[in-house]
């Protein structure tokens, strides 16, 4: 390999003076035939014959030479930026990337020191640290540009000379980064929502939307850690069902879950409920005492219900559980440790009821660690087809019937505000699975409130003449009229009215007879 060969497109075929005869060919000083240890160093043409002399230190100079201009034009094909400082911070070279990237062109940069343009510049550190700095994705916020830097000292017999910077535009990437990391978001978000719909499934909860399957996976989530979590809501939306399936999801499946409903416990006994007793602790305490609900749900998990109901004195009671996870067993003088994870819920505000002193801020906080909401169905109307026909099924299997949604009262369905929510829906399908006796759920099968909610009438009992005869008149007219209205809500079908009455075929045909009820319930 011939030395000054790759010089050439750096110094051309100019000859070389100064240490160079006027004849040599400087393309023929070889590498392998340099003499270091001479100071005068041989040129030979390509035939082997010497043509001229140069000296070692020029040689070694326009080696250097090259190098850099090599090196600098090789560096300008880098799409990392490069720059180099002295140890005074003054830059003395920039690589094309470098103005590129900073949009600066080179001659405004070179000689100037790095503290006049960025005087908070990490290169400035390893002066004098001397060591590297390696940084990846960094915020330019001046630039609005995402870099990684490589910072390195350069030293030469172990004297720092220099520090150089290399640094890579990387928004592109970060960018990319970031739609990636979005992408896994909404990925996961729909995994989530998948797996709450399998999951919704193995627990006979039913929905579909959006906000109903967000409440779920929150549910989920939640479920696996030990935080105790307070769910909201308006009455019948599903809270316990969501507490279920908190519970079902939990490292605690295995274990007790413990349901109380503190609105439905008298005020004097939820204390014994809650925290139980010791034998003859009180007048009229069984005489082997009380597990409360507390220690029965001992490692396990503890559901209270419609926690706005319990009792101010009750919630201070709790609010020590919850701190010291122990309770106060009446009539016992140890407290008992336990280990419980609490769900709450309630369809009460909260925060109304703390305003109002009617509920502890500091319980409120504790029992607050994670709120999940459940949504009305007046929010979440697209799972009302869904439920009711959910319902309907259930209903027709426990009434042995077949009955199929009309349209009429599918458009009614969505249109009902449904003040009581799921709960209600399913009442109504009930209400219609055993007083609806034709293939078709109509208008007229709906609960009475409904009915009248769209100004449909409906017959009240207490409009019901009973003259001014005897008893056993007074019943007959009434048995009259209730058979009537079975035959004319079962459209003149007698086999469904005897169904819908309880009647044996025997008893309803002679009461038919007894009442001189005939065809078209006439
Ligand atoms: N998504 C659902 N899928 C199926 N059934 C449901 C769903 N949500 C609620 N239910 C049913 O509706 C009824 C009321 O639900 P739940 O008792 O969970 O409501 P809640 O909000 O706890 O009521 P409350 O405010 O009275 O305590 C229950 O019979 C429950 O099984």
């Amino acid at each position: 390999m011939k030395l000054l060969d790759i010089m050439k497109p750096w110094i051309g075929n100019k000859q070389i003076k100064n240490g160079l005869n006027e004849n040599s060919n400087v393309h023929s000083l070889t590498i392998d035939d340099i003499n270091w240890s001479s100071s005068m160093i041989e040129v030979m043409n390509d035939e082997g014959n010497k043509t001229g002399e140069v000296t070692k230190e020029l040689l070694l100079y326009l080696l250097k030479v090259t190098a850099m201009w090599m090196l600098g034009d090789i560096m300008d094909k880098f799409q990392e930026a490069v720059i180099a400082i002295d140890l005074e911070g003054r830059i003395f070279y920039v690589n094309r990337a470098y103005s590129r990237i900073l949009g600066v062109a080179t001659r405004n940069i070179i000689g100037r020191k790095i503290q006049q343009i960025e005087p908070e510049a990490e290169i400035l550190k390893v002066i004098d640290t001397k060591l590297p700095i390696i940084k990846k994705n960094q915020y330019i916020k001046t630039l609005d540009k995402y870099v990684s830097v490589h910072i390195f000292p350069i030293e030469q017999d172990g004297e720092l000379k220099a520090v150089a910077s290399i640094f890579r535009d990387s928004t592109t990437l970060v960018k990319l980064g970031q739609e990636v990391e979005n992408a896994n978001e909404i990925a996961m978000s729909y995994r989530r929502q998948m797996e709450a719909q399998n999951d919704l499934g193995k627990l006979k909860i039913i929905g579909n939307s959006p906000s109903f399957l967000r409440t779920v996976s929150q549910a989920i989530i939640v479920a696996k850690t030990e935080a105790t979590v307070l769910i909201k809501g308006e009455n019948g939306v599903g809270k316990e069902e969501i507490a279920k399936v908190i519970y079902s999801h939990s490292e605690r499946k295995d274990r007790p879950m413990i349901m109380v409903n503190c609105a439905a416990i008298p005020e004097n006994l939820i204390e014994s409920e809650l925290f139980g007793y010791e034998g003859g602790s009180f007048t009229g305490a069984k005489s082997g005492g009380k597990m409360g609900k507390f220690e029965l749900a001992n490692g396990g998990t503890l559901f209270l219900d419609e926690i706005g109901d319990m009792p101010l004195a009750m919630q201070s009671k709790l609010l020590r559980v919850l701190e010291n996870r122990e309770i106060e067993k009446i009539g016992r003088q140890k407290n008992i440790p336990v280990d419980i994870r609490m769900i709450a819920a309630s369809n009460q505000p909260l925060d109304i009821l703390i305003k109002e002193k009617k509920f502890r801020q500091d319980l409120y906080f504790r029992l607050n660690i994670v709120e999940i909401e459940v949504p009305s169905l007046r929010d979440r109307r697209e799972d009302i087809g869904l439920l009711a026909n959910y319902f309907l099924q259930k209903y027709n299997k426990k009434y042995g019937k077949s009955i199929v949604l009309s349209q009429e009262v599918l458009s009614f369905l969505y249109s009902y505000s449904w003040p009581g929510n799921v709960r209600e829906l399913q009442n109504c399908m009930e209400y219609a699975g055993i007083m609806c006796f034709e293939d078709t759920f109509k208008l007229i099968h709906l609960p009475p409130h409904m009915k009248e909610s769209i100004g449909l009438t409906v017959e009240k009992e207490n409009e019901f003449d009973y003259g001014n005869g005897t008893l056993k008149e007074a019943v007959e007219a009434f048995e009259k009229k209730v058979i009537l209205s079975a035959i004319s809500a079962c459209e003149d079908n007698r086999s469904k009215a005897m169904k819908l009455l309880g009647l044996s075929r025997r008893t309803f045909y002679r009461k038919l007879n007894d009442y001189s009820i005939h065809s078209g319930g006439k």
